[in-house]
């Protein structure tokens, strides 16, 4: 609790958090949940970590702008240096330790004061400006280096976001992902457009005159270039359009292309192969694994396949690639040919990884750095290419995919206000009659919601007693309660408390409703109907963290059944260890998985936690209906906040000769 741990990449992540701070260059989601014991203990270890701490960093430290990880670490750097380094450069340097802990890549020093202005306690001029900073750190020995040694472990570089301060081994990771990807923009595979034409004409059919269809462009620049993102929200198509892709590219390579295909979690790869196997278009026999057996990277290992040994694939696609850390960019594009076509898929506007870096959302932003090479004529439908607002993005090779296949109109609606950091469309929006699809519910007229909880339960115990897993899977899905917190009355543990309090006094009054305390693993026997989740990977069963399924009767037993893709699976319960009852989740384990309606509960009070990323993602996991329980204060300072993740991936970064990796 509270100290520092590594991850698989060694990156440095502090367990316990630090008070988060959305807004700018920081990030939440990393709190989310903790109770007040945690947060109690955590206040007591620094407390004793941070004694020696003076001047503006006891201030920083005290006020829980730093934590311990951020002190300790800094110490660290500053002790190896075996110069003294000056309270300004430390300051830098806690930041930065700081920024990464929050999913930044590097600390943006133009933008210091968005840190500390939701922290009253730190009243200026506590922190030092930027200029002061900038010049502090350029003569220091932790980013010159010293004259005893050789070690530098900070990068300071020049931006169009003005300098950005980098622990070295983020910077190193950055800077390969972009010369990887400047390397890989300068020529376009070798293919003859007319056969281009002729294969995306073979998997789409000829063209309707007149109609843009992105997908269909996106596999033209799949084959004209050697990297393609593909973006998009929830239903746009994106896996319809790999799939298309994939069998383009095969034509192509006259059926015999090796492909990659995989996901940033173990979930994500097994959704991907159950929608890749279902569709006819894509090539048969393909795998989707994590990207960490694709690279067999094991933790606190070098992964086998990377600069000197590279993937045997003409084609690598990433699936979820939002979900992907820099750390687990860099690795594979460093394990890539470049002759290897990459292909990136996902949805930039939803949650990041919970490691540092936001890279799809990144690259969808990306300013080339020289001007891209001409798309070859032919290869392309000429009047789509013509007509496109955002042609130079796609020449670039990103296409975002815009029509949505699976979700109403309103609920598209809302999503899209809430990207743009609307609030009054999105207040306007769920207060609307018209718009049926999303409702913004007080907290005290739970009656609604009450109904579809119940009408949940009673379908999930009819279809569980039944032993019809196909119904009991459906009713599973028909709803789903989201909280932003884990803990807490508004969080999981509250509702789901609540949840089964109404199902033991509703149609399904004979609920066995066992302690849903969340992250318990379940010590009754499971009853039919239950809904349970999956807490954490097992390849024995193939079921992964975020997985939810439900107990039904099965002769005299009973047998717990998950639903991927079109297969059912069914497992006995003894079989699943890490399982807990499943009455509410939170909105973080909620991606990648669709719902018929949603239920968001917001916290009373403006939640740090609750960002527009967090609150788009809760709201497109409903296909059909979303009802929001909070205020429209809540909710419109939710749409407002922005988790900004500082990066220099964007646009060019120079730094000192000594420095270029
Ligand atoms: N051009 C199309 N014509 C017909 N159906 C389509 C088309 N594009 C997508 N679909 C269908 O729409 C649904 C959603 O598509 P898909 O699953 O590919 O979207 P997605 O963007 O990958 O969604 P998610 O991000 O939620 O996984 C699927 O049933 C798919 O078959």
């Amino acid at each position: 609790m509270g100290g520092a741990r590594r991850d698989g990449g060694g990156s440095v992540r502090s367990a316990g958090g630090g008070r988060p701070v959305s807004g700018g260059q920081v990030g939440a989601a990393e709190t989310a949940g903790r109770g007040d014991d945690v947060l109690a203990a955590r206040t007591r270890y620094d407390a004793r970590s941070f004694a020696g701490a003076e001047g503006v960093l006891a201030t920083l430290c005290s006020s829980g702008v730093l934590d311990a990880a951020d002190l300790h670490i800094t110490r660290r750097l500053a002790r190896l240096c075996g110069e003294p380094v000056d309270e300004v450069a430390q300051i830098g340097a806690a930041l930065a330790v700081r920024a990464v802990r929050f999913g930044s890549t590097c600390l943006a020093v133009s933008r210091v004061a968005e840190i500390v202005g939701p922290f009253p306690d730190v009243t200026p001029p506590a922190l030092p400006a930027p200029d002061d900073l900038v010049r502090a750190l350029s003569g220091s020995p932790l980013v010159r280096g010293a004259d005893t040694g050789p070690l530098r472990p900070l990068v300071l570089a020049s931006s169009a976001d003005g300098p950005l301060l980098y622990l070295r081994k983020y910077f190193r990771q950055e800077q390969l992902i972009r010369e990887a990807l400047d390397a890989r923009e300068l020529t376009r595979p070798d293919v003859d457009a007319g056969a281009v034409a002729a294969a995306v004409e073979e998997v789409f059919g000829p063209a309707a005159p007149g109609s843009v269809d992105l997908q269909r462009l996106a596999a033209q620049m799949a084959a004209v270039s050697w990297t393609l993102v593909v973006a998009g929200g929830p239903g746009t198509g994106k896996t319809y359009t790999v799939a298309r892709i994939l069998s383009v590219l095969d034509r192509l390579s006259g059926g015999s292309m090796r492909i990659g295909l995989c996901a940033p979690t173990g979930r994500a790869a097994a959704q991907l192969q159950a929608a890749v196997s279902a569709d006819d278009a894509a090539p048969p026999s393909v795998r989707a694994v994590t990207v960490h057996s694709l690279l067999g990277w094991r933790p606190g290992s070098t992964p086998r396949y990377g600069r000197g040994n590279k993937l045997p694939y003409d084609v690598v696609v990433v699936d979820e690639t939002s979900m992907l850390s820099m750390t687990a960019m860099s690795k594979l594009l460093a394990a890539v040919r470049p002759d290897t076509r990459v292909i990136l898929v996902g949805d930039p506007h939803q949650l990041a990884s919970v490691e540092a870096g936001a890279v799809l959302a990144d690259l969808v932003d990306r300013e080339a750095s020289a001007t891209p090479v001409a798309v070859p004529p032919g290869a392309v439908d000429v009047h789509v290419f013509a007509g496109l607002d955002d042609r130079d993005r796609v020449e670039r090779g990103v296409v975002t995919l815009q029509r949505g296949h699976r979700f109403g109109g309103g609920i598209a609606q809302v999503a899209a206000a809430i990207n743009r950091g609307d609030a009054d469309a999105v207040v306007a929006l769920v207060a609307d009659p018209e718009l049926s699809e999303v409702s913004l519910v007080p907290p005290d007229e739970l009656d609604g919601v009450r109904d579809d909880v119940e009408a949940w339960g009673a379908a999930m115990s009819r279809a569980g007693e039944q032993g019809d897993a196909a119904g009991a899977l459906d009713a599973l899905d028909a709803h789903r309660v989201l909280c932003a917190h884990r803990d807490g009355s508004w969080g999981v543990q509250g509702w789901s408390r609540r949840v089964v309090e109404w199902l033991a006094g509703g149609e399904a009054g004979t609920w066995q409703g066992r302690s849903p305390g969340a992250g318990t693993a379940t010590s009754a026997i499971p009853h039919p109907g239950e809904p349970l989740l999956v807490t954490a990977n097992n390849r024995q069963t193939a079921t992964f963290n975020g997985d939810s399924g439900v107990v039904i009767r099965s002769g005299d037993t009973l047998e717990v059944v998950f639903r991927r893709g079109s297969e059912i699976r069914r497992l006995h319960p003894t079989r699943l260890a890490d399982v807990v009852p499943l009455y509410a989740m939170t909105i973080h384990r909620s991606q990648g998985s669709q719902f018929d309606g949603v239920t968001v509960v917001l916290p009373p009070e403006g939640s740090e936690l609750l960002t527009r990323e967090l609150l788009y993602t809760a709201v497109t996991r409903a296909r059909r209906h979303v009802r929001i329980v909070g205020s429209t204060e809540v909710l419109a300072a939710a749409v407002r906040r922005r988790v900004q993740r500082a990066s220099g991936l964007r646009s060019p970064v120079t730094v000192t000769e000594r420095d270029q990796l």
